[in-house]
């Protein structure tokens, strides 16, 4: 049983009147509510889990639960997401091309979805203020094959800089009270106070006053939280389009009636237009709290002051000997269409070849915890290709791969032991599970299956 703060529920009761206040409080005493989205990226190889049960309105997105265990999940096939935490990336209707942003992003629920959208063309952005939070969302984009992320772990402040009126679409995806997740991590509880709603919503601003200097005119800003306050909501919404001009858009696409509407009143406001923001209410049963809005800038650029860009530096390509190295092993493999030209875009970088998402002369400054897809690593007279990308690899069809067709095996190899396999393949090849790559290994002579799954994601023999 919750123990809701008593100021908490007064709030509500004033807010949604008694009956509407009473229905919220009684289902965050229920259980939250399990979902995944299908990696349109990858499911065309085999279809994960079951489909009986869909997210209204999100595509190829189902409620039920996946284990980070499962092969569907360790290979990205699936990413498990609260259904209101859908929204706010479907609503960004984002078009491969784009530049795009993702402010608050780790662990990458969102992150991922704008990545589909994307189709690896044009460039995402992924920054997570966080050191420790941005090493999951690096996982997870990885898992997912993505190839033209930039993930960095920078303040807002710092990332303005370097990208003024940059980008076609910004996500913001505030850190803010959590009211709306109370029921899925009750820990939210014991830290809320209206204060503490206050103190996000000013937290909101200087993040917003960010992120408002990188769109480009007439560029939209997707700005979500998940918590009902609507001191961090309507009101967030209101100062956006009063200090920048900004203007409200409709979800049209978002028809389902379990989804509901911001409500000027909330704020006092009389702006007509804050009923297009949208509301998810655990008492409508979709899922967990959730706001978004969809905004659209100007069409003027908003002054901003940023250094004289430097000429770029040429980056550093790969010797015709290397590429014969590098070449020796792709070569075993299909590759998706964001590596084709390979030879022409990869660097290397202390023995590390990757194709960057965007040139690293150009990141200076910045803390940059990975640009595009490392392909793998040089040594002496050969190239070991890297998870990313076998993760990557995993996007098409490909035949040299081992499945690991018992659960011992598959546990053994999530561990990082070395299996004895049956293949007439020798060399680097790609492992699977149920038909879902999700690593590296190599066969040696004698059919022995050498273990390169990453020690940093070995699941340990007791978990
Ligand atoms: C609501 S969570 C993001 C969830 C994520 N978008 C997802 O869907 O998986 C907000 C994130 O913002 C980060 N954050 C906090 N302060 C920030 C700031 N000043 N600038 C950027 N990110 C910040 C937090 O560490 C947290 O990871």
């Amino acid at each position: 049983m919750l123990d809701l703060p008593t100021e908490f529920i007064e709030k509500y009761q004033q807010l949604l009147g008694e009956e509407e206040a009473q229905k919220l409080v009684a289902s965050l005493q229920t259980e939250s509510k399990k979902a995944y989205r299908i990696n349109s990226l990858k499911f065309k190889q085999k279809t994960p889990k079951s489909t009986d049960q869909p997210v209204p309105d999100i595509p190829h997105a189902y409620y039920g639960e996946v284990s980070s265990q499962d092969p569907e999940w360790v290979s990205g096939s699936v990413y498990s997401q609260d259904p209101a935490a859908m929204f706010p990336a479907y609503i960004a209707k984002v078009e491969p091309g784009e530049n795009v942003l993702d402010l608050c992003a780790a662990p990458g629920g969102k992150t991922t979805a704008l990545s589909e959208a994307l189709k690896n063309k044009g460039l995402l952005v992924a920054n997570e203020i966080s050191a420790t939070r941005v090493k999951a969302l690096r996982e997870n984009l990885e898992r997912f094959g993505i190839s033209n992320a930039l993930i960095t772990n920078n303040d807002s402040e710092a990332l303005a800089k370097k990208f003024p009126n940059f980008f076609d679409t910004i996500l913001v995806d505030a850190p803010c009270s959590g009211e709306g997740m109370f029921r899925k991590n009750p820990d939210a509880i014991t830290y809320w106070s209206q204060d503490y709603v206050l103190t996000c919503a000013e937290r909101q601003k200087d993040i917003l006053t960010e992120a408002v200097k990188m769109l480009k005119p007439n560029g939209k800003l997707i700005y979500s939280t998940c918590t009902f306050s609507p001191e961090e909501d309507e009101a967030i919404v209101l100062w956006l389009v009063e200090k920048y001009g900004m203007t409200i858009e409709k979800a049209n696409h978002v028809v389902s009636e379990k989804v509901s509407y911001g409500n000027p009143s909330f704020i006092n406001s009389d702006l007509e237009d804050l009923k297009k923001t949208l509301r998810f209410w655990p008492q409508d049963n979709l899922g967990e709290g959730q706001f978004a809005a969809i905004l659209r800038m100007p069409d003027e650029e908003v002054e901003v002051k940023s250094k004289k860009k430097k000429k770029q530096k040429n980056r550093k390509g790969l010797t015709n000997e290397e590429k014969g190295f590098v070449k020796k092993v792709l070569d075993h493999f299909n590759l998706p269409e964001s590596l084709q030209n390979w030879e022409e875009n990869a660097c290397v970088r202390q023995d590390h070849v990757f194709i960057p998402a965007i040139n690293p002369s150009e990141l200076k400054g910045l803390k940059i915890v990975n640009n595009g897809v490392e392909l793998g690593l040089l040594k002496k007279n050969r190239f070991e290709p890297g998870h990313q990308l076998a993760e990557v690899l995993g996007q098409v069809d490909q035949e040299n791969v081992v499945e690991l067709d018992s659960s011992e095996d598959y546990k053994k190899y999530l561990h990082g032991e070395t299996l004895r396999v049956k293949t007439e393949l020798r060399g680097f090849i790609l492992v699977a599970r149920e038909g879902f790559i999700f690593s590296f290994g190599k066969v040696t002579g004698n059919g022995v299956l050498k273990n390169f799954y990453p020690k940093g994601l070995r699941i340990l023999k007791d978990e």
